[in-house]
């Protein structure tokens, strides 16, 4: 036997947090390898725990993917703040994401903050984007990152430098990551990327999709639900089409003309981009129906809340 074959089998659960653009959903799809979680140049695009898994010989790493933590000003503001914060106490590892290519400011300071309140949980740094610093910037950066923990009173348990663009340092990631669960057995079985249902994953697409290109202000006032997702009947089975039919909810009139576009344009590019999107991702051809709908000041209206999903 080799001394790889004589290592235990480790499984768990680590969660990547970070200000807003950190690169936390796009270091998710580069350790597992597909696109499973979403990725947009606007902060705050995530909003489900979306899970990855990494599936490896010595070890299974099920990837939570946290909305972006940040001082709460509405009530979906501290609905997702409280599910960071319970996240980061259930998982075997958080790593705390810091840009290469920015300073260290207030909003990461916020976060490791309140993570330094958190004890059991291993605590790493991720410094990411390094394809986009200089060396010399990156050992400052790094050096940076050790004092902001030191002055919070605790130590990190790595600080690991990573490109998910270039690829840089990714598998050695993987690899302290495993290293860092406990001994187990697959929670999941193989083959599964994540254990998110569809429906969250298609619907996270269409808000990617609506997203793009929209006003700044626009982001953080759209939901999407799927209403009914489902195979065709009556189709041969070498011609399956999945039905689709989603919701998109805005919260005034005003936003609900920006997102249809003139004479309904832009709401085809978004249905159509999507659409490519969820056949890429499910493997089947599909007929997407989008509407567009007002919920009138939703992030502020808990039942409202509810019934999208938070
Ligand atoms: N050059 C470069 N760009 C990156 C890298 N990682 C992420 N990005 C870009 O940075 C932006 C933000 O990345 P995301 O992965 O969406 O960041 P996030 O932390 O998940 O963002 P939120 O969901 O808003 O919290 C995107 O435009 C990515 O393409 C990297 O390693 N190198």
């Amino acid at each position: 036997m080799s001394d790889q074959e004589q290592q235990p089998h480790r499984s768990g659960f680590a969660s990547f947090v970070g200000r807003p653009n950190a690169g936390k959903s796009t270091l998710t799809n580069a350790l597992v390898g597909s696109k499973v979680a979403i990725t947009s140049d606007k902060p705050q695009t995530t909003r489900s725990a979306i899970r990855g898994i990494v599936h490896r010989p010595d070890g299974q790493l099920v990837l939570v993917d946290t909305p972006g933590l940040h001082r709460p000003r509405t009530l979906l503001g501290e609905r997702l703040n409280d599910l960071v914060m319970t996240t980061w106490a259930e998982v075997d590892v958080v790593a705390v994401c810091f840009p290469s290519n920015e300073k260290i400011g207030p909003g990461d300071r916020f976060i490791v903050t309140e993570l330094a309140k958190v004890r059991r949980t291993t605590k790493i740094a991720v410094a990411t984007k390094t394809d986009l610093a200089e060396p010399e910037r990156i050992g400052q950066h790094l050096l940076d990152i050790q004092a902001l923990g030191a002055d919070l009173g605790f130590e990190w348990q790595e600080i690991v430098p990573v490109s998910a663009k270039s690829g840089d340092q990714v598998s050695l990631l993987s690899d302290l990551l495993v290293g860092l669960l406990p001994e187990g057995p697959p929670l999941y079985p193989e083959g599964e990327l994540t254990d998110s249902p569809e429906e969250t994953l298609v619907a996270e697409l269409v808000r990617e999709a609506a997203l793009d290109g929209v006003r700044d202000e626009l982001p953080h006032s759209i939901a999407v639900v799927v209403e009914e997702m489902g195979l065709r009947p009556d189709r041969p089975a070498d011609k399956p089409l999945l039905d689709i039919h989603a919701n998109l909810y805005v919260e005034r009139d005003s936003q609900k003309g920006i997102v249809i576009g003139h004479k309904g344009a832009r709401l085809r590019q978004v249905g159509t981009r999507a659409r490519t999107q969820i056949e890429a991702l499910l493997g089947t051809p599909v007929y997407l129906d989008l509407h567009v709908k007002i919920a009138k000041d939703w992030q502020r209206d808990p039942r409202q809340l509810r019934k999208l999903g938070f």
